[in-house]
């Protein structure tokens, strides 16, 4: 059996499959902290809960265990991998003063010059006084990974990207070792591959085989991706989360810094994509999960709303307008909740529709079909607005869930018929 463990923006969520891909449990630990402090500390309990929630005769099934966490949220730690201060979201923006240093080493339009980079973020981070105990720069996949199998400084070539990793060439660009960070980066190995047993302590405390194997990770979106069940080019999935996230599978990479766009290897396919600040998060500023499900429904599809937003909780966009100081737009705010709900949608479709013209217009495959992940996918109602603007068919995902995602990924790997050119045949890992 195979655990799948994702951690998103509002909670950690595990998944266990069987070789058949059939679900045997999912185990949930919602995030209520309230401090950034607090996210160390609850990234661990959230972890150890989640493996708690398992039955122990469950447990004593796992294999393989593979976790995704939000791409280029960020921390350095110590050489014994505590980490040495706060760690930096993915959204986080305070490095993005370091890209004027950046574009004078770093390619034109590279992704690490966005500036939510995990690049600008190291950047930034490296200037803190903390910096000084810090031997290890990881992403949060990474480090949770650490707490299960003991290997500090190993990462995947999912979460390595934004740090300016060459997915390519499979190593870090020589413009990016003439940077001579005095920080260790990360190994970067293929996701969902071998990373190493975990610890025998863990095993044995929890029931796990002592031969359990803990697996490199990914993003939560890719995980999403991989969940979807969408295989080809053209097809694509949209993270419905607390953000809106855009992957199209693609033969040709995209890459524009200027845009927020971004291209994901995929085996030998592309997940071109980007990530907007925009989406549930910001519905759930106004709106509780259940006013979602009910005001949905009240909403008169056969007129629009009128109304153009663009909804943030906060100045900053990463895609698909890159702007860290773009406002939010939430006004004319009408009383009638229905209403505000409706214009919220649609200006958020309005946005995801906008992200894949673009990414269309840079050079990817034309888009066919459009899955749907995240707490968003149930809402039938925003997938028939979305349906208006994109121009093609929205179909519910196999699974919506990044975490049987993950699980999929600790299972196969990325050797999936997914990943790979019509006609394609099968290497061992890439
Ligand atoms: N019926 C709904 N319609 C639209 N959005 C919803 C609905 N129910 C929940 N959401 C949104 O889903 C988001 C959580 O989705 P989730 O995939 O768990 O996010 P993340 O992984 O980013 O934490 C919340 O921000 C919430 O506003
Ligand atoms: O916005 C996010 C939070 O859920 C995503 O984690 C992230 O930005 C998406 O990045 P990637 O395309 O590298 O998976």
């Amino acid at each position: 059996m195979y655990l799948g463990i994702d951690f998103g923006t509002s909670g950690a969520r595990g998944v266990v499959i069987d070789s058949f891909g059939s679900i045997l449990a999912e185990v949930r630990y919602p995030f209520e902290m309230s401090l950034e402090s607090d996210l160390i500390k609850c990234w661990r309990n959230a972890l150890f809960s989640l493996l708690e929630q398992l039955s122990k005769g469950l447990r004593g099934e796992i294999t393989r265990i593979a976790i995704n966490g939000t791409s280029s949220t960020v921390l350095l730690c110590d050489a014994a991998g505590n980490p040495v201060d706060a760690p930096l979201l993915y959204n986080d923006a305070r490095g993005a003063g370091m890209r004027e240093q950046l574009k004078n080493v770093a390619p034109p339009n590279h992704t690490v010059l966005s500036a939510t980079s995990s690049l600008v973020k190291l950047l930034w981070m490296m200037q803190l006084p903390s910096v000084s105990k810090a031997k290890y720069f990881l992403h949060q996949a990474d480090w949770l990974g650490f707490l299960l199998h003991g290997k500090l400084g190993v990462s995947d070539y999912h979460n390595a990207l934004k740090l300016g990793y060459d997915v390519e060439a499979l190593q870090y660009p020589e413009w990016l070792n003439r940077l001579q960070l005095s920080i260790q980066l990360p190994e970067v190995v293929i996701p969902g591959s071998s990373v190493g047993e975990l610890r025998s302590d863990i095993a044995g405390k929890y029931n796990f085989p002592k031969n359990c194997v803990v697996c490199a990770g990914t993003t939560d979106s890719i995980a999403a991706f991989i969940a979807s069940g969408a295989s080809s080019t053209g097809e694509a999935v949209t993270s419905l989360g607390s953000t809106l996230v855009l992957k199209l599978l693609s033969r040709t990479r995209v890459d524009n810094s200027q845009y927020g766009i971004y291209s994901h290897r995929f085996g030998n396919l592309w997940l071109t994509g980007g990530a907007s600040n925009t989406g549930g998060a910001v519905l759930k500023q106004f709106f509780s999960n259940e006013e979602l499900e009910n005001f949905s429904q009240e909403i008169d599809l056969n007129e629009s709303s009128g109304l153009d937003y663009y909804p943030l909780l906060e100045a900053g966009e990463r895609f698909p307008i890159n702007d860290p100081n773009l406002l939010p737009k939430l006004e004319p705010r009408p009383d009638n909740s229905v209403e505000f709900l409706h214009g919220l949608l649609e200006s958020m479709s309005r946005i995801e529709a906008k992200g894949y013209k673009l990414l269309q217009e840079f050079g990817a495959d034309k888009l066919q079909k459009v899955y749907t992940a995240g707490g968003g996918a149930k809402n039938q109602v925003w997938s028939e607005i979305r349906k208006r603007y994109l121009g093609v068919n929205v179909v519910s995902s196999s699974n919506t869930e990044a975490a049987y995602g993950s699980a999929l990924l600790a299972m196969n790997g990325l050797n999936r018929e997914q990943c790979q050119k019509p006609g394609f045949s099968k290497k061992p890992g890439f």
